[in-house]
């Protein structure tokens, strides 16, 4: 039996480990910092064996999963290639930028050491291994960045270790994955949490500010609740794209302040234009690394048990949602429901489902 030992069980770690342990028959060694950790795994049966010892563990192993913060994870890499190992070890990590442990990863002088990087791309705004869940990665894109010697078939039994995780794999460049996920996920993290802290700054003026807080607000700044430790990791480690990102970004808000000034609505109406178009071409599966869903908007009441009751038609119906949203749901107002399906075909029979049970039910918001 394979030995497999994860390194770094919180929310990602601690994912693939119950995926793993669902799907497949290895031997899983957990390995952590925290004990409390460790005996959470343990008693969760999340693991086989846990290990505050990073090197003990990897004597053991066979596959390696790196699912540290992104700094620690390219320092775990390094401590692997300076270990004397008796068998040939596949390493592959969680990180969320892939620059830094690419780079480690080629110079490894190893030769017991292969890697195929590794990067799914789905998550939370938790962490720990509290919050870990065996189908978080479900319908998620998971990119693969192999080094140039790592062999088709080492990321085929990457790929094969994960494929309980029903994500999607496909194979980028370091360089082409930190460059995309630092406009996707790095720097739109950053603006969810500036404009909170601009939020924050003005209620100095206004204490009421905080109740106006609508809908919009709270949907474009849910990803600045997210763990702010790994963020800064996240950041530093794509320093250099985030530079670039930044300049852009800079460069186009003053672009924009100037057409304000100057009273240039048409110019500003395009601006808007381009950019709902856009999003809206952001269908499911059409564009994006990042997948999307085949949404439903039910509209619901806030009374107790409204929510239960749209969940239990659509679970008799033998429909499988993948994810579940109240937009809004004000007291004594109606609110919307997004419910999220995996394909189109469900989406619809979905919706025929509840519309015979009189909901009103939309494709878009
Ligand atoms: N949170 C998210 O939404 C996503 C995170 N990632 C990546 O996954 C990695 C882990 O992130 P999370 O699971 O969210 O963080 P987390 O904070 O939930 O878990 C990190 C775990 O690593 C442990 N750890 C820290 N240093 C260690 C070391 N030297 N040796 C062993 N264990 C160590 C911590 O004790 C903790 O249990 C990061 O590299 C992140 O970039 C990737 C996709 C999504
Ligand atoms: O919750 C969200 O929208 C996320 O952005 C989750 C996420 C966080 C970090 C990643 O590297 C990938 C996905």
């Amino acid at each position: 039996m394979e030995t497999v030992v994860i390194a770094g069980l919180g929310l990602i770690g601690g994912s693939l480990a119950r995926n793993i342990q669902m799907h497949k028959q290895v031997h899983l060694i957990g390995v952590d910092q925290r004990e409390s950790t460790l005996e959470y795994a343990l008693k969760h049966e999340i693991i086989d064996e846990a290990s505050s010892s990073f090197q003990e563990a990897a004597h053991k192993a066979d596959i390696i999963i790196l699912a540290a913060p992104v700094s620690k994870s390219v320092e775990l890499l390094q401590e692997l290639d300076n270990m004397k190992l008796e068998k040939d070890v596949l390493v592959t990590d969680v990180s969320s930028v892939k620059g830094p442990i690419f780079q480690q990863a080629a110079s490894l002088q190893s030769d017991k050491v292969f890697f195929v990087g590794g990067h799914p791309m789905a998550g939370s705004h938790k962490h720990g291994i509290e919050a870990s869940k065996a189908h978080l990665f479900e319908n998620a894109i998971y990119v693969l960045t192999p080094v140039q010697r790592a062999k088709e078939s080492d990321i085929k039994r990457v790929e094969n270790l994960l494929d309980g995780t029903k994500s999607t794999f496909i194979t980028l460049s370091a360089e082409e994955h930190d460059e995309m996920t630092g406009v996707v996920s790095h720097f739109p993290h950053l603006i969810a949490s500036a404009l909170v802290q601009q939020a924050k700054k003005w209620e100095a003026k206004h204490s009421f500010l905080p109740k106006l807080a609508a809908g919009g607000f709270r949907d474009i700044t849910r990803i600045a609740s997210s763990n702010p430790g790994m963020w800064q990791d996240i950041f530093f480690q794509n320093k250099e794209k985030m530079g670039i990102l930044l300049d852009d970004w800079i460069e186009e808000m003053q672009a924009f302040r100037k057409l304000l000034a100057e009273d240039q609505g048409q110019q500003i109406h395009t601006y808007l234009e381009e950019a709902k178009q856009y999003r809206d071409g952001l269908e499911p599966r059409k564009k994006g690394a990042i997948p999307g869903y085949y949404d439903l908007y039910v509209d619901i009441t806030d009374r107790p048990g409204a929510l239960q009751k749209v969940l239990t038609i659509v679970a008799d119906a033998g429909l499988s949602i993948v994810n579940i949203h109240i937009l809004e749901l004000r007291e004594g107002l109606t609110g919307v429901l997004r419910l999220s399906f995996s394909e189109q075909k469900i989406q619809l029979k979905a919706k025929g489902v509840l519309e015979v049970f009189g909901y009103e039910v939309k494709i878009e918001d």
